[in-house]
């Protein structure tokens, strides 16, 4: 059968039902390990579409039967979240398109170091793009006429739209003595091809009612253990009212104070002090964490980690703070950090009541943070990372305070007096604020 032939009944195949969603025409086994069953749909499809794919959308490469990319696939939804795509490349190909395309290729075989292998090189820009598709019967067949043109077709697509740079490699090739990696360059999609894209994408949206995203259930909360599940949950309310949980956010440049004044505030207050910063570091030496590579890292760099983890981790600490403590009020100090966790916070949590910004010159933070940096302990308390924390602090924090700012929900501070000369003020900004000591 020629591709366009078969990539035109796996488009049709994916227009009647997924092959893999349970219903089609493959049957599966039981998944072998407990957990939340996937309730979208994963799509069949013949192409590649990265760009083309919503959020959310997870389309499995297959190597291996489609029951076992269905598991996958539902590991990597647990453990990444909806936010994610995930690819994972069959054993005999590596895939290297990072230049050209904002999706990570991952690891072979074992799901577990994929996942960590994933999310630590995607950092923020989470991959969208997957295929899924049976190996056909010869590796020259699948070598020539299925990757190269995928690869082929994804760069073509990709924002960017260049193709330069990709590479696809055969293991096996690699091993001959005069087997080079085989590099497609500049490859533009030929008028058939693209338009079976083009009609698959079309007769996937029609059958979805207009919107190609997925959407996926959240792990359940079972226990402790689980209980710093990630990602943040996708929701089109807040979780609680500002009644329910009263919420102070805390910023300012990193050494700014926040933590000192937001214990002299949980004295007198009776606020539960959740800061994000301490959340990630605590989720970052967690046994058995999925994201503790990967916060190491952005932390060492003063980036900020994304924030559906930030988020669910807040989130868990104000929910067992409500829980068990019982506490109402909650300072959130070192978030959000950057607008889109602002907004999400605010839309899937608690709407923010304001923000305390304590303003305070680099060079006495560069002098606190360097002092205390002798005895913290901290991986990023040293100037390399001190001067990556204030360039990110300047470019994606502040314009959180600004827009914040503009909705007249903060109360800046000067932080460079004495500590207890600053608190005077937080008291008086709290008091201004209807805010009373206990
Ligand atoms: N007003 C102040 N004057 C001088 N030193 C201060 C003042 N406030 C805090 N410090 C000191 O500066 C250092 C940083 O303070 P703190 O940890 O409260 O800052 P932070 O804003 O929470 O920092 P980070 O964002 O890095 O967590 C600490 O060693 C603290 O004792
Ligand atoms: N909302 C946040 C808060 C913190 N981080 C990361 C990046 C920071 O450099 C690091 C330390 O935070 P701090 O203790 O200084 O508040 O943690 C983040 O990514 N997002």
């Amino acid at each position: 059968m020629r591709q366009e032939d078969q990539a035109a009944e796996w488009a049709a195949g994916s227009r009647h039902s997924s092959r893999l969603d349970g219903h089609g025409s493959i049957a599966r086994p039981e998944p072998p390990r407990p957990g939340p069953a996937l309730t979208g749909r994963i799509a069949l499809l013949p192409e590649a579409i990265g760009p083309s794919l919503a959020s959310g959308d997870i389309i499995a490469r297959g190597d291996s039967s489609p029951c076992a990319a269905l598991e996958e696939v539902q590991l990597w939804s647990q453990t990444c979240g909806p936010r994610s795509s995930v690819m994972w490349s069959n054993p005999m190909l590596e895939f290297d398109i990072h230049e050209c395309f904002p999706t990570v290729c991952v690891t072979l075989g074992n799901v577990k170091p994929s996942v960590r292998n994933l999310i630590r090189r995607c950092g923020a820009a989470w991959p969208v793009l997957c295929l899924m598709q049976p190996v056909p019967p010869t590796w020259n067949q699948y070598m020539k006429s299925s990757a190269m043109r995928y690869c082929a077709k994804a760069a073509t697509l990709s924002p960017g739209g260049s193709c330069a740079n990709i590479t696809v490699r055969h293991r096996r090739q690699r091993k001959r003595r005069h087997a080079k990696p085989r590099v497609a360059r500049n490859h533009r999609l030929s008028r058939p091809n693209l338009s079976i894209l083009k009609n698959t994408l079309v007769s996937r949206i029609d059958n979805q009612g207009g919107s190609s995203t997925h959407k996926y259930s959240m792990p359940v909360i079972l226990n402790e253990e689980q209980a710093a599940q990630l990602p943040a949950p996708q929701r089109t309310r807040p979780l609680y009212s500002p009644e329910e949980a009263g919420v102070i956010f805390v910023l300012g440049g990193p050494g700014a104070g926040k933590g000192t004044q937001c214990a002299n505030m949980v004295r007198d207050y009776g606020f539960k002090h959740l800061s994000a910063g301490d959340l990630l570091r605590e989720e970052q030496e967690r046994k058995g964490s999925e994201f503790g590579d990967m916060i190491k890292e952005y932390i060492r760099e003063g980036k900020i980690v994304p924030m559906e983890v930030t988020i669910q981790l807040l989130e868990n600490a104000i929910v067992a703070a409500k829980k068990v403590e019982g506490k109402r009020q909650f300072l959130i100090d070192g978030f959000p950090r950057k607008q889109d966790q602002a907004v999400k916070f605010e839309e899937v949590v608690v709407p923010s009541r304001f923000t305390l910004f304590f303003d305070c010159p680099e060079e006495e933070l560069e002098r606190r943070l360097l002092d205390r940096g002798k005895s913290s302990g901290r991986a990023d308390d040293n100037i390399e990372s001190i001067k990556k924390r204030f360039k990110t602090f300047v470019e994606t924090s502040m314009p959180v305070v600004d827009a914040f700012e503009e909705q007249g929900k903060v109360e800046k501070i000067k932080a460079i007096a004495a500590p207890e000369v600053v608190y005077k003020e937080v008291k008086a900004r709290l008091d201004k604020r209807g805010i009373k000591p206990e």
